[in-house]
């Protein structure tokens, strides 16, 4: 017999597939999890950057939100772009009804340096979503805006997982390394232990999409009813291979390769066609 797991991924899309939605829904089909997607934000944007965005009406996103509830409830949720305090508000309203496993990717700014969220909300999310989520993971300048203190280390990384379980109230925090030097080191606190992951840094630009794909990766892991640790393990190993395993692909800063884990051990030769 095999098992069926679902999760579900809350966010704005990318219509060159890099990064949010689609980058989700590639994440959960990997990891042989059945996928689901309610859009909240319609995003232009490529691998140059970002050049428009379209909030859809909170009532619209409610009512996706109830059709999926109403009819396939997911093992596992994870919430991605959520640009807007009311979107927020929203969201938790009906994750609360839910005892399903969620991890909030707090998307803030994309690498192009666009922003993804409101100016609010980012205060907000601490206080209205990071407390209903088994697992929350900021990349380091996200981190920074949670816990209002500067990361330059892995030891400052250590202390803001920790403050985000101990003071703002999560199951449990990744702190990621991706935006620090040397090594990518990803922190996590469970709420008891520090736990490592780390890989060495893939000397590329090819980087869009990576914390989706780390966090949806986690989310199908948690769907399975795999251990945070062990889900964060496998969501490391991925996207390691997914970001070493590069397509090239698109005229800026590439997406990750999300089969690139079937390519291990074989010489790096991909070329586009
Ligand atoms: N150049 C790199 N080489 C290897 N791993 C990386 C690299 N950049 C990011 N990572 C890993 O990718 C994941 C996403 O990290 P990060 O880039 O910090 O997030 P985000 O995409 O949200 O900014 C983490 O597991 C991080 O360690
Ligand atoms: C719709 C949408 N959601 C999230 C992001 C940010 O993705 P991320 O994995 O943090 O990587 P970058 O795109 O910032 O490189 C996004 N761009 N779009």
């Amino acid at each position: 017999m095999v098992e069926v797991a679902s999760a579900l991924t809350i966010a704005g899309t990318d219509p060159t597939g890099g990064a949010g939605i689609q980058a989700d829904l590639k994440s959960f089909q990997e990891r042989e999890v059945y996928g689901m997607s309610v859009v909240t934000s319609v995003v232009a944007q490529n691998t140059l950057g970002v050049d428009d965005i379209y909030n859809l009406p909170v009532s619209f996103i409610e009512k996706q939100l109830n059709s999926v509830f109403q009819d396939i409830v997911p093992n596992a949720v994870k919430t991605g772009m959520i640009a807007t305090v009311e979107m927020m508000e929203m969201v938790a309203t009906v994750l609360k009804k839910q005892s399903v496993d969620y991890v909030i990717d707090p998307v803030m700014i994309a690498k192009s340096g666009h922003s993804l969220m409101e100016e609010p909300s980012r205060k907000v999310i601490r206080e209205v979503l990071v407390p209903l989520a088994t697992v929350v993971t900021p990349n380091v300048p996200e981190a920074e805006i949670l816990v209002d203190f500067k990361i330059t280390n892995t030891d400052d990384a250590k202390r803001a997982a920790k403050v985000i379980v101990t003071e703002l109230g999560a199951k449990s925090a990744v702190v990621k390394g991706g935006h620090l030097m040397g090594e990518a080191i990803d922190v996590l606190y469970d709420g008891e232990n520090f736990h490592y992951f780390k890989s060495a840094r893939t000397d590329t630009k090819h980087t869009h999409g990576t914390g989706c794909t780390f966090s949806a990766v986690i989310t199908a892991e948690l769907a399975k009813g795999k251990s945070v640790v062990d889900a964060v393990a496998t969501g490391k190993q991925f996207i390691t291979d997914a970001i070493h395993y590069t397509l090239g692909v698109g005229k800026g800063n590439g997406p990750t390769n999300h089969w690139g884990y079937r390519l291990k051990g074989l010489p790096n030769q991909i070329r586009r066609r």
